[in-house]
């Protein structure tokens, strides 16, 4: 056990949530200590996840190889899968296991490379002790509740993206401080920064210098998190909220996920694109905030109408347990707003539409057909 503890390849290894093992079949594993004060999160059928035990201060975890991961992933309709060797380049991991399937594949593959690395650079332990420091969050979801109330329009989350896999790059001329400072001045209720800086030329120093301007507005750190590292992190650099993809993490990482949420202030976006995702994310207590995106990120097809389609199947539930949902992706106009607020949207997360043009503050005008009150 202490060399399975002792090494370095564990400790470098952003692997799923609560499963944090490269190791030879069926090691026990302690994990890090944040999910050692969640206590116990998930169990699985044999040959996936075997046990959790909570012993002091670690929990331990019985698991097999990065198949289980995948195939614990697949059982819940989940197609993005993780190669599981962090340490390891792209060109070995593809002769193992062939291309990925996908850009949000690839995307994730390239994520788990550069977790490992950032943990290697800012250990976990560290990172959780400045995220315990950092000034108190922002009541993401209170914003856009009272933005909602006050517009009568669904509050607006304006994202400060500079490119991204389906456009390139979408504006050229890009200051993050400037478009957030805009944004807010012209009635975003809440931000989202782009972090991903191999995909879409964000930056958690963008999400600092941000915070650190003296917006006011609370700050999403839309990032494709895979592990816990990545939510430390981004509070200890001002988070107020964070993205978690349904499409990309198996309910156990979602509940685990939402736990540190909670332990940290932050309020969780929890994203869902099919019914199927939509019906797993309702399952689990504590969601307050679900994201329907319109654009699928496998395919980046973009339809309007998926989030009109999920809420009349799910809108009842969703109402009843008191969710607000956010309308994501591919709106430009005012019609495009009042189609998704129709089908029962609070909030949109707009990025595209407000970042190309010109002024991106001006542009919040032109997209609702009035201006934004604070
Ligand atoms: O936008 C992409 O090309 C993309 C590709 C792969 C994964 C995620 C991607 N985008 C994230 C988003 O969903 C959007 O940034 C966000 O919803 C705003 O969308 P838009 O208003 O259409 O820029």
């Amino acid at each position: 056990m202490d060399a399975v503890l002792g090494s370095p390849k564990l400790r470098a290894s952003p692997f799923p949530a609560a499963a944090r093992s490269p190791l030879p079949p069926r090691a026990l594993v302690a994990l890090a200590p944040a999910a050692a004060r969640a206590g116990p999160l998930r169990s699985g059928p044999k040959g996936t996840i075997q046990a959790l035990a909570r012993n002091g201060m670690v929990n331990v975890v019985e698991r097999e190889d990065c198949r289980s991961v995948n195939d614990v992933a697949a059982s819940q309709g989940i197609r993005i899968r993780r190669h599981c060797r962090p340490t390891a380049s792209m060109k070995e991991i593809e002769e193992a296991t062939g291309a990925p399937r996908n850009v949000l594949e690839r995307i994730i593959w390239d994520k788990e490379i550069e977790v490992a690395q950032g943990l290697a650079r800012n250990p976990l332990k560290e990172v959780t002790e400045s995220a315990g420091m950092a000034p108190p969050t922002r009541d993401f979801y209170g914003a856009l509740a009272a933005s909602y109330k006050r517009n009568g329009v669904p509050a607006l989350i304006a994202e400060v993206k500079k490119a991204s896999p389906s456009r390139g790059v979408i504006r050229e001329n890009f200051d993050a401080v400037e478009i957030a400072q805009a944004y807010e001045k012209y009635g975003a209720a809440c931000l989202s920064i782009l972090t991903d800086e191999k995909y879409f030329q964000g930056s958690f120093e963008n999400l600092q210098k941000v915070r650190k301007a003296g917006v006011k507005c609370p700050l999403l750190c839309k990032e494709f998190v895979i592990d816990e590292w990545q939510i430390y992190y981004a509070r200890s650099v001002g988070a107020d909220a964070i993205l978690l993809i349904a499409a990309v993490l198996t309910d156990a990482d979602i509940t685990y996920f939402l736990r540190i949420c909670k332990e940290l202030g932050l309020t969780a976006l929890v994203e869902v694109h099919d019914g199927r995702e939509m019906e797993r994310v309702l399952r689990i207590d504590s969601v307050q905030l679900i994201g329907i995106n319109n654009r699928s990120l496998a395919t980046f097809i973009v339809d309007t109408s998926n989030t009109k389609r999920l809420l009349e199947k799910h809108g009842d539930a969703i109402r009843e347990k008191g969710i607000l949902v956010v309308g994501e992706s591919g709106l430009f106009n005012p019609d495009d707003v009042a189609y998704v607020q129709k089908a029962g949207v609070s909030a949109v997360l707009v990025g595209e539409s407000l970042v190309k043009q010109e002024d991106p503050g001006r542009a919040i005008a032109g997209l609702f057909g009035k201006e934004l009150l604070h």
